[in-house]
C-alpha cells in the first residue's frame, strides 16, 4: 500500500524546506556576495577607465611637449641663421619638418603681422586681436607658450597655437614662431579618436572656459558645452576640475561610466563618456552568470534534497505499510522492526508495545465477559456455553450431563444481619468451597445473586451427581467466619440430569433444575433434590 501523496506529507514538506532553504542561500550568496562583488567589478572597471585616460592625457601632454620642443628647436635654427624676417621666412618654408606637425606654422613680428607661413603661401596679414594678446605676453615675458586659441579668434579647426619667441644674436626677442595645432591632430584629437571605449563609449576634450576642443561628434567642434540644469552632462560638468571617475549620464541622459583628467600642459581636461549598459557589460555577463549558477546550484540542492528525504523517509513509509498489513490482518506484529536504533525503530517498539497491552486488554475484557466480577469463577453467560459444549459433547460420548442449581439459604438475613459485605464474603467462601467440592473438569458458576451452578460432565452413573450434591452439602456445614464471627449457612441444591441423546436443551435442563431447587427448598432446605427424567429414571435401575 502506496503513501498518499499530497501537500500535507512529512516528504511534501521536507522537500519544500529543502527547496525554499536552497533558494533563500542561494538569494542569500547572491545577495551577500554578489553585491560587494559587482560594486568591486564596476570599481575595476572606472578604475581601469581612468587609467586608461591618465595615459591617454599623458601621452596628449607628452605629444604637445614634443611639439612644443620642436617648435623651440625651429626658433632657434631659423634665428641662427638669418637675422632678417624674409629670410627667416625663406628657412621656414624648408623647415618641411614642421609641416606634420602643425596645421600652420607663421612667422610673427612683435605687432602680429605674419612675416612667413609654413606652406609658403601668400596669405600674409596680421593675426586676430586674441593672438595678438598672446603675442605680446610672450615678447615680454620672453619664453614660448602653448594656448589654446581663443574661441572665435581663428579658423573653427585651430584650436590650440603654440608660440616659441625668436631671438636675435643679443638674445632680444624679435619674431614669434607660432604654429597651430587642429583638434583633429593625428597625435593629438586622432590619439583619442584612435581609442576604443567599448561599443559605445568616446572621448572629448573641454577647455577651462567650456568650449569643446575636441569631440567625436564634429558639430560640437569650437561650441561651448551645454549648460541644461536639467542634464548634468559631461561637457558641462569636466571645467569644474573634477579629476576621476563617477557615474553619472552621458548627454543624451543615459547612465553612462564618467572619467575625467585634466592635462598638465594646459587647462584642458580630457574625458571619457561611457554608458553603464555597455561599460559594465561584463560586470553584468558575469552576475548574470553566477546568479545563474546560483539558481542551479539551489536546483541541483533541492533534487538531493529531495532524494534524500525520500530515502531517510522511506523507513516510515514501510512501517506505514506493515501497520496497515497489521490492520488488514496480512501480517503479524512480529513484523515491525524494532531493531533500529532510529526514530522509526522506537515507532515500531512503541507500535509493538501498543498492540500487546491492546492484546492484553482485549484478553481482561474477553475474561471479564466470562468471569463473576466478585467470586471469579464462571458466569452465567459461560456457562452457558459449557453447557451447550457439554451436551454437544455428551451426545457424541454417550454420557449423561448434569446441572445442580444452588442457592444459599436465607442469604437475605446474612446481608440483614451481618451487613452486605459479610454477605459478599459469604458469596465468595461459598463459591470457592463449591470448587473444592466437584471435580476439576467440572464447571462452577454464579447465576447471580446467592445462586450458583454447577455443570457435570460426563457423568457415567447418577450416584457420581448425588455424591458431589452431598459433599457439597457437607462442606458448607462447616461455619463460615466474617469479622471474627462465626455462623451457619447452608445451600438447597436442586439437581437435573440429561441423558447422551435427550430432547431437552440448556433451558430446559436448568428449568428442571430449578424446579428441583424448588423442592429442596420446600422440603425444608439445607438438602438436594434430583430429578433424573424419565429415560435416566428408567435406566438407573441398570446403572445401580
Ligand atoms: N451481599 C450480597 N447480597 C446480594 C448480592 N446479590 C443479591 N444479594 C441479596 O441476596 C438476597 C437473596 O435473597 P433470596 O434468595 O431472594 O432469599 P433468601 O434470603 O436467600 O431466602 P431463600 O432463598 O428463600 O432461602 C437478596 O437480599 C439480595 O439483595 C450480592 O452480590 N452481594
Amino acid at each position: 500500500m502506496e503513501f498518499p501523496a499530497t501537500s500535507a506529507t512529512l516528504l511534501f514538506r521536507i522537500t519544500r524546506l529543502v527547496v525554499l532553504l536552497a533558494l533563500a542561500s542561494a538569494a542569500l550568496v547572491a545577495f551577500a556576495v554578489l553585491r560587494p562583488l559587482e560594486a568591486h567589478m564596476k570599481a575595476g572597471v572606472g578604475g581601469q577607465e581612468f587609467a586608461m585616460l591618465k595615459a591617454a592625457a599623458a601621452s596628449l601632454d607628452s605629444q604637445l611637449a614634443a611639439k612644443q620642443s620642436l617648435l623651440r628647436t625651429a626658433a632657434a635654427r631659423i634665428a641662427a641663421e638669418q637675422d632678417r624676417a624674409s629670410v627667416l621666412g625663406k628657412s621656414l618654408v624648408e623647415w618641411g619638418e614642421l609641416k606634420g606637425e602643425f596645421a600652420d606654422v607663421m612667422l610673427l613680428d612683435g605687432a602680429g603681422k605674419v612675416l612667413a607661413r609654413l606652406d609658403g603661401s601668400s596669405s600674409i596679414g596680421t593675426v586676430a586681436a586674441g593672438v595678438r594678446d598672446q603675442l605680446r605676453a610672450l615678447f615680454r615675458e620672453r619664453k614660448g607658450m602653448l594656448a589654446p586659441l581663443p574661441f572665435g579668434a581663428e579658423a573653427r579647426q585651430a584650436a590650440l597655437l603654440v608660440m616659441e619667441p625668436v631671438r636675435d644674436a643679443a638674445g632680444q626677442v624679435r619674431y614669434a614662431l607660432a604654429g597651430s595645432i587642429a583638434p583633429d591632430d593625428a597625435r593629438i584629437g586622432g590619439q583619442l579618436a584612435a581609442l576604443s571605449l567599448g561599443r559605445s563609449g568616446y572621448f572629448f576634450i573641454v577647455d577651462a572656459s567650456g568650449t569643446i576642443v575636441h569631440h567625436p561628434d564634429k558639430r560640437r567642434l569650437m561650441t561651448r558645452a551645454l549648460h541644461d540644469p536639467r542634464v548634468a552632462s559631461p561637457t558641462a560638468t569636466a571645467p569644474a576640475g573634477f579629476e576621476g571617475w563617477r557615474e553619472g549620464r552621458s548627454e543624451r541622459g543615459e547612465p553612462a561610466l564618467l572619467a575625467f583628467k585634466r592635462l598638465s600642459g594646459l587647462p584642458w581636461t580630457v574625458a571619457a563618456v561611457h554608458p553603464v549598459e555597455d561599460a559594465y557589460a561584463g560586470v553584468h555577463a558575469a552576475k548574470t552568470g553566477a546568479l545563474v549558477a546560483a539558481a542551479l546550484v539551489a536546483i541541483a540542492a533541492g533534487s538531493v534534497g529531495l532524494a534524500a528525504a525520500v530515502r531517510i523517509l522511506r523507513p516510515l513509509d514501510e512501517l506505514y505499510c506493515r501497520v496497515c498489513d497489521i490492520e488488514a490482518g496480512a501480517a503479524d506484529i512480529a513484523v515491525l522492526d524494532v531493531r533500529r536504533l532510529d526514530e522509526v525503530g522506537a515507532l515500531s517498539q512503541a507500535f509493538l508495545s501498543l498492540s500487546r497491552q491492546r492484546e492484553a486488554a482485549e484478553a481482561k475484557l474477553a475474561r471479564l465477559a466470562f468471569t463473576d466480577a466478585l467470586t471469579g469463577i464462571a458466569n452465567r453467560r459461560m456457562l452457558e456455553d459449557v453447557l451447550a459444549c457439554a451436551i454437544a459433547r455428551s451426545r457424541r460420548a454417550g454420557q449423561v450431563v448434569a446441572v445442580a442449581y444452588l442457592d444459599i439459604d436465607r442469604f437475605k438475613s446474612i446481608n440483614d444481619t451481618m451487613g452486605h459485605q459479610a454477605g459478599d464474603a459469604v458469596l465468595v467462601e461459598f463459591a470457592a468451597r463449591l470448587k473444592t467440592a466437584v471435580r476439576a473438569h467440572d464447571t462452577v458458576a454464579r447465576l447471580a445473586g446467592d445462586e450458583f451452578m454447577v455443570v457435570f460432565d460426563g457423568i457415567s452413573v447418577v450416584a457420581e451427581v448425588e455424591e458431589a450434591a452431598k459433599r457439597i452439602l457437607a462442606c458448607i456445614e462447616v461455619p463460615f467466619t466474617h469479622g471474627g464471627r462465626s455462623f451457619p449457612v447452608t445451600s438447597s441444591i436442586g439437581i437435573a440430569l440429561r441423558p447422551p441423546h435427550g430432547s431437552h436443551g440448556s433451558a430446559e435442563l436448568i428449568g428442571r433444575a430449578d424446579a428441583a431447587l424448588y423442592r429442596a427448598k420446600k422440603d425444608g432446605r439445607n438438602r438436594y433434590a434430583v430429578d433424573a427424567g424419565p429415560e435416566i429414571a428408567l435406566s438407573m435401575r441398570l446403572m445401580h
